[in-house]
């Protein structure tokens, strides 16, 4: 059996606890085996080599889950800040993604794994276009993904919107399964206000035909809000419901502007929010009721949302943000604990896209990140959920393991050639700034 062994560290478990065990992975399944005493992983493996990861001083978590982003966005870090969403969207972003071609996209998707590498997340939600590049990206980086063509039909005529819905569609219906069963799909409209009625209508019945969920961005800013309470006379969950689109599978991004009735709404459906902390302070959209969401029984996730917003794919900044603004909009210092984000990071964000990972236990799979806790910024170690939350960085990762298959050891990725991706993407995204300038 093809083995590997993390050994020597102090491990997360899926219960809160941080206990002193060597993991044990079988990499043909991609699973862990084994989590326990070395002598009990001993007799897991029965005298089997096993490729060896040193843990020692470290904390081995799970590999932590991007619930919501925009992968191929790192190309467009620091192009333009300080905007409110719409204007921003509308005035730079938007003008620009006009420019970007596929291979800008993979470039930035390249880019966007390598980061997130480094820095220990090992599966992350997509909402872009050119999806079959970010899936050779996420196919060669060996990270894990659920991935979807963003719908937006404001502003085109009906052959180009009906168009925009067919190809994610068919993105969801065709790259689902991908990568050795890594890759999973969703249809996904951007928001319930970029896409008109009928398109949202028809796309979410093809995906509940097509058996995939459905991701959107859910009540981000009042201004996107207060036109559907205008129009319709209800609020955007309730709107999401009468499409059908609110089901246990379907995650929405944001949910800022919430209040109690759409909690309640979300909590039966089982539909998870994806809190996005850095780019909702940013973009001022708001701040979201995450001890609320999560008191009233919704799956909360994190992300990062596109590094345009945030400005980087780092979950551990995601991690003290969530907390920090978690403890000012709920005006409780109690409020979102260090466990309620790592939670958050990690099973919040397997549980949201559905996917395996999350949980440091025999028989799930093994995405893991070792946290090297041996730095002044970490010492001294009283608490290390504490540390996960409001000390640590992403850059703190030696190494992580995704499917069984170790992604980055000793902090050198293993999968992507790192510096050729970067000079690959910086040049790629000084070509597009050109060509957007003289458009
Ligand atoms: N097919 C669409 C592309 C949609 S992809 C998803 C979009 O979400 C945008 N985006 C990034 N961050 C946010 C956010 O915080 N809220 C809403 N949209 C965002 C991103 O720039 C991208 O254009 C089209 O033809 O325009
Ligand atoms: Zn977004």
């Amino acid at each position: 059996m093809n083995q590997l062994r993390v050994s020597s560290g102090r491990v997360l478990r899926p219960d809160g606890r941080v206990e002193r065990a060597d993991v044990a992975v079988d990499r043909d399944e991609g699973t862990i085996r084994a989590v326990g005493s070395p002598d009990e992983v001993d007799d897991t493996l029965d005298g089997a080599a096993a490729e060896a990861l040193d843990a020692s001083g470290s904390l081995v978590i799970p590999g932590l889950v991007n619930a919501h982003t925009h992968v191929a966005m790192t190309l467009l870090r620091g192009y333009a800040d300080d905007k409110p969403l719409d204007p921003w969207l509308r005035e730079d972003i938007w003008p620009a993604e006009a420019e970007l071609t596929p291979d800008d996209v993979e470039a930035g998707a390249e880019l966007g794994a390598v980061e997130m590498i480094r820095s220990g997340t090992t599966a992350f939600a997509d909402m872009y276009f050119a999806m079959d590049r970010v899936a050779d990206a996420v196919d060669r980086a060996g990270l894990r993904a659920r991935l979807g063509h963003g719908v937006v039909t404001v502003g085109k005529d009906d052959a180009d919107a009906r168009a925009d819905v067919e190809e994610s569609l068919a993105v969801a219906r065709e790259l689902d399964g991908a990568a050795d069963g890594r890759i999973r799909t969703a249809f996904m409209p951007h928001s319930l206000t970029t896409v008109g009625e009928e398109f949202l209508r028809e796309g979410v019945a093809e995906a509940r035909e097509a058996g995939v969920p459905v991701h959107l961005h859910a009540n981000e800013t009042t201004d996107e809000v207060e036109p559907i309470v205008e129009e319709r006379g209800e609020r955007p969950i309730a709107y999401a419901d009468d499409l059908d689109a609110l089901g246990p599978d379907d995650f929405f991004a944001h949910g800022v502007h919430v209040d109690d009735s759409e909690i309640d709404r979300l909590a039966a459906a089982g539909t998870a929010v994806v809190h996005c902390p850095a780019s909702n302070m940013k973009l001022a959209s708001g701040m979201a009721p995450v001890q609320r969401l999560r008191e009233g029984g919704v799956t909360v996730a994190l992300g990062t949302d596109g590094a345009a917003s945030n400005n980087d794919l780092d979950l551990f900044d995601e991690m003290r943000d969530a907390a920090m603004l978690g403890k000012l909009a709920a005006d409780d210092a109690s409020a979102v604990p260090a466990e309620a984000v790592v939670e958050m990071a990690t099973q919040g964000g397997a549980d949201a896209l559905n996917l395996p990972g999350g949980r440091i236990e025999e028989g799930a799979a093994a995405d893991l990140a070792v946290v090297d806790l041996d730095a002044p910024h970490l010492t001294p170690v009283h608490d290390p959920v504490s540390h996960l939350a409001y000390a640590a960085r992403g850059s703190d990762v030696r190494h992580t393991v995704c499917d069984g298959q170790v992604l980055m050891r000793d902090r050198e990725v293993l999968t992507l050639n790192a510096e050729a991706v970067q000079k690959r993407a910086a040049a790629a995204a000084s070509d597009l700034v050109d060509r957007v300038e003289s458009a």
